[in-house]
C-alpha cells in the first residue's frame, strides 16, 4: 500500500482546513511552535508545508526537506518563506491572498477609529477607577484627508470604509492606473513626497520589499503635516519605528495604530511603547473566524491539490493562468514539452539560446505554461527534478538564454510552435509542431524546415542518408531483423541527393543496430531520440 504524504502543519489553520487534508487521504502533522531545529526535522519527509507568519521557513529549513513540493501560506505575506531557495529547489509557494482582505481592512479601520477617538486610553483610565472627561478628547474623520500608501485589496477596502465617513481619499501606488483610482473614487499621488503634507492619517497596505522598507523614515515625517495620524497593518519596517518614536516624542505624530512590527514578537524594550497615543495589536489583522476560516480552507485544498494533482494555484513563484487560457493552451502542453526534449537532443553541446515563436492563434494567448513545458522538456535528459517552479532558473544556471515571440507571420499550419536552438559555434538547429485530428495529438512536423510526422511517443531513429531506391527497406530489414517494429516513418528530401528519414520505434534500439545502420555507406549521420 502506497504510504499517504505527509503535510506539516507549522502553524494553526482552521481545523476545517485540517479535516479536509485529511479527508483526502494526506497524513496530516500539526507541529505548533516548534524549534527551527524542530521544523527541520518534521519537514524532512513532509510533501507539503503549511504556515501562517510565525514559523519561518528558510533556505536551512528548505535543505533538510528530501520530498517536499508545496509550501502553502494560509495568508498573503510570503516574506517568511525564501522564495528564491524554494524556487531553486522546485518547491511550488502558494497563498491564499482574497481570504483576509476584509478582516485586515476591518482591524485597520479600527486603529484608524482608536487613533482618532482615544477609545483605548478611556477604557483603561475608567478600569483604573477614574472618571475623566477633560483628557480624552478626540477629533473626526469627517472631512479630513486619508492618504493610503499601496492600493491594492486592502487599501481599496480601507478606500470605501473611509468615503462612508466623508474623507477625502488620496492614493500612492505606482502599480495603479489612473483608470481604476477613478473608479475607486481616490486621487492618485505621483510622487510619495506631494501626498505626505496633505494628509490628516497616513495608513500603509503593501508589502516589505527593498523599495517599501523605511518608506515612512526621518525624511518623510518631517514632510508631513503636525498631528498626523499613522498606522501599520502591513508589515513591521515600512514605517521605521525609530523615525516614529521621534515623530511622537516631537508632537508630529498625534496618535499612530501598530499591528506589525519591525521584529516579532514586538520588543519589549522599545521605546514606543511609552507613548500613550500608540495603540498595539499583535499583529491580528487576519484574526477573525471568517478569515481564518476562509484562508484555512483554501490553502488545505491548494496544498491537497499541489501534493496530490500537481495541480498549482495561486502560486507565488510559478506562473498561473486563468481558467479560459488554461483550456486553449492544454492540448499545446505536451507539443511544447516533446519540442523541447527533441531540440536539446539533436543541438550540439553547450546551446546559448533557445528560442520559440508561436503562429496563429497561439500567438495571441498567453503562453507563459507552454514556454515553461518547452523548458522542462529541454531538461527532462539534463538534469534531474526540473519542473514548473525551477525550470527557468535551471536554464539561467546552464546559461540559456531564452526567448518566446509571438509571430503574426503566416505558417504552413494553423497553429505552429517551432523552437530553435543556437549552440556557441553558431549552429542553428530547428523543430516545429501542431496538435491534429480530434484528439489534437501533439505531432513534429519538421526538422531544421525539413517536413516529418512524428507522433513523438517512445523512441525515434533520425537518419541523413543518400535519397535512392532500396534504402527504405535496407533499414527496415536491419531493424526487423533485431525485432524491432516500427511504428511509423516518415522521408523528406533535404538535398539534391540526401534524404532526411524519421523511424519511429516502439522502443529504444540498441547500441548494436545503430551501428549497423551507421557503418552503410549510405547513411551520413544516425541519432536516436527519446521521448518517453
Ligand atoms: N496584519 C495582517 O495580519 C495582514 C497583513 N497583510 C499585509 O498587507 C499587505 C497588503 O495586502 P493586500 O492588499 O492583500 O496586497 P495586494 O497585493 O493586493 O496590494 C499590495 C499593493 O501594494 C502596492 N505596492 C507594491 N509596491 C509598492 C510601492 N513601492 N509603493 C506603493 N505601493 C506599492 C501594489 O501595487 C499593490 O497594489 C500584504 O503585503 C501583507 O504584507 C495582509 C494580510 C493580513
Ligand atoms: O496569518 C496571519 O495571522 C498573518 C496574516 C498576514 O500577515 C498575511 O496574510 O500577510
Amino acid at each position: 500500500m502506497n504510504k499517504k504524504a505527509k503535510i506539516l502543519v507549522a502553524d494553526p489553520i482552521s481545523p476545517k482546513g485540517v479535516e479536509l487534508l485529511k479527508q483526502q487521504g494526506l497524513d496530516v502533522v500539526e507541529a505548533y511552535g516548534s524549534t527551527p531545529e524542530q521544523v527541520k526535522e518534521l519537514i524532512a519527509d513532509a510533501e507539503g508545508v503549511i504556515v501562517r507568519s510565525e514559523t519561518k521557513i528558510t533556505s536551512d529549513v528548505l535543505s533538510c526537506a528530501k520530498k517536499l513540493k508545496a509550501v502553502g501560506r494560509a495568508g498573503v505575506g510570503v516574506d517568511n518563506i525564501d522564495i528564491p531557495s524554494a524556487t531553486e529547489k522546485g518547491v511550488v509557494v502558494m497563498n491564499t491572498p482574497t481570504g483576509n482582505t476584509i478582516a485586515t481592512a476591518e482591524l485597520t479601520f479600527t486603529h484608524i477609529m482608536c487613533g482618532t477617538r482615544p477609545i483605548v486610553q478611556a477604557n483603561n483610565s475608567i478600569r483604573e477607577g477614574k472618571w475623566d472627561r477633560k483628557t480624552f478628547k478626540g477629533s473626526e474623520l469627517f472631512h479630513k484627508t486619508l492618504f493610503i500608501l499601496g492600493m491594492g485589496r486592502i487599501g481599496s477596502e480601507i478606500a470605501k470604509r473611509a468615503q462612508a465617513f466623508q474623507m477625502t481619499v488620496l492614493a500612492y501606488d505606482p502599480f495603479l492606473t489612473e483608470a481604476r483610482a477613478k473608479s475607486l473614487g481616490v486621487e492618485l499621488i505621483a510622487n510619495l513626497e506631494d501626498g505626505l503634507p496633505r494628509a490628516d492619517y497616513i495608513t500603509v497596505h503593501m508589502p516589505l520589499t527593498p523599495a517599501t522598507k523605511y518608506m515612512l523614515d526621518e525624511k518623510a515625517f518631517d514632510k508631513m503635516k503636525k498631528g498626523v495620524r499613522v498606522f501599520n497593518c502591513a508589515r513591521g519596517g515600512i514605517i521605521k519605528e525609530a523615525a516614529l518614536v521621534e515623530a511622537l516624542k516631537s508632537g508630529k505624530v498625534a496618535a499612530a495604530g501598530l499591528d506589525v512590527y519591525e521584529s516579532e514578537p514586538f520588543a519589549k524594550d522599545s521605546p514606543l511603547r511609552e507613548f500613550p497615543n500608540v495603540v498595539f495589536t499583535p499583529h491580528l489583522g487576519a484574526s477573525t473566524k471568517e478569515a481564518q476560516e476562509a484562508c484555512g480552507i483554501e490553502v488545505a485544498e491548494l496544498i491537497a491539490a499541489a501534493v496530490k494533482d500537481g495541480i498549482i494555484r495561486n502560486a507565488v513563484n510559478a506562473p498561473s493562468v486563468n481558467a479560459e487560457t488554461l483550456a486553449a493552451v492544454k492540448p499545446y502542453v505536451g507539443l511544447c514539452e516533446k519540442l523541447g526534449t527533441l531540440i536539446q537532443q539533436i543541438s550540439a553541446n553547450k546551446v546559448q539560446k533557445l528560442k520559440v515563436s508561436f503562429y496563429g492563434k497561439l500567438s495571441q494567448l498567453d503562453n507563459k505554461l507552454l514556454m515553461l513545458a518547452l523548458q522542462k522538456g529541454y531538461l527532462k535528459l539534463v538534469c534531474d527534478n526540473a519542473n514548473d517552479v525551477n525550470a527557468p532558473s535551471k536554464l539561467k544556471h546552464l546559461g540559456i538564454e531564452f526567448e518566446a515571440v509571438n509571430s503574426s507571420a503566416e505558417s504552413d499550419y494553423s497553429e505552429l510552435v517551432v523552437v530553435e536552438s543556437v549552440c556557441e559555434k553558431g549552429e542553428v538547429r530547428s523543430v516545429a509542431g501542431t496538435v491534429m485530428g480530434k484528439g489534437l495529438m501533439p505531432r513534429v512536423v519538421k526538422i531544421d524546415g525539413n517536413d516529418v510526422e512524428i507522433s513523438a511517443k517512445n523512441s525515434v531513429l533520425l537518419l541523413v542518408n543518400k535519397d535512392k531506391p532500396g534504402m527504405v527497406a535496407t533499414i527496415a530489414a536491419i531493424l526487423g531483423n533485431k525485432n524491432y517494429n516500427i511504428a511509423n516513418m516518415t522521408v523528406s528530401r533535404i538535398g539534391a541527393d540526401e534524404a532526411l528519414s524519421v523511424y519511429e520505434l516502439d522502443e529504444h534500439p540498441s547500441s548494436e543496430v545503430v551501428a549497423e545502420i551507421e557503418k552503410l555507406d549510405s547513411v551520413d549521420r544516425v541519432k536516436v531520440v527519446d521521448f518517453s
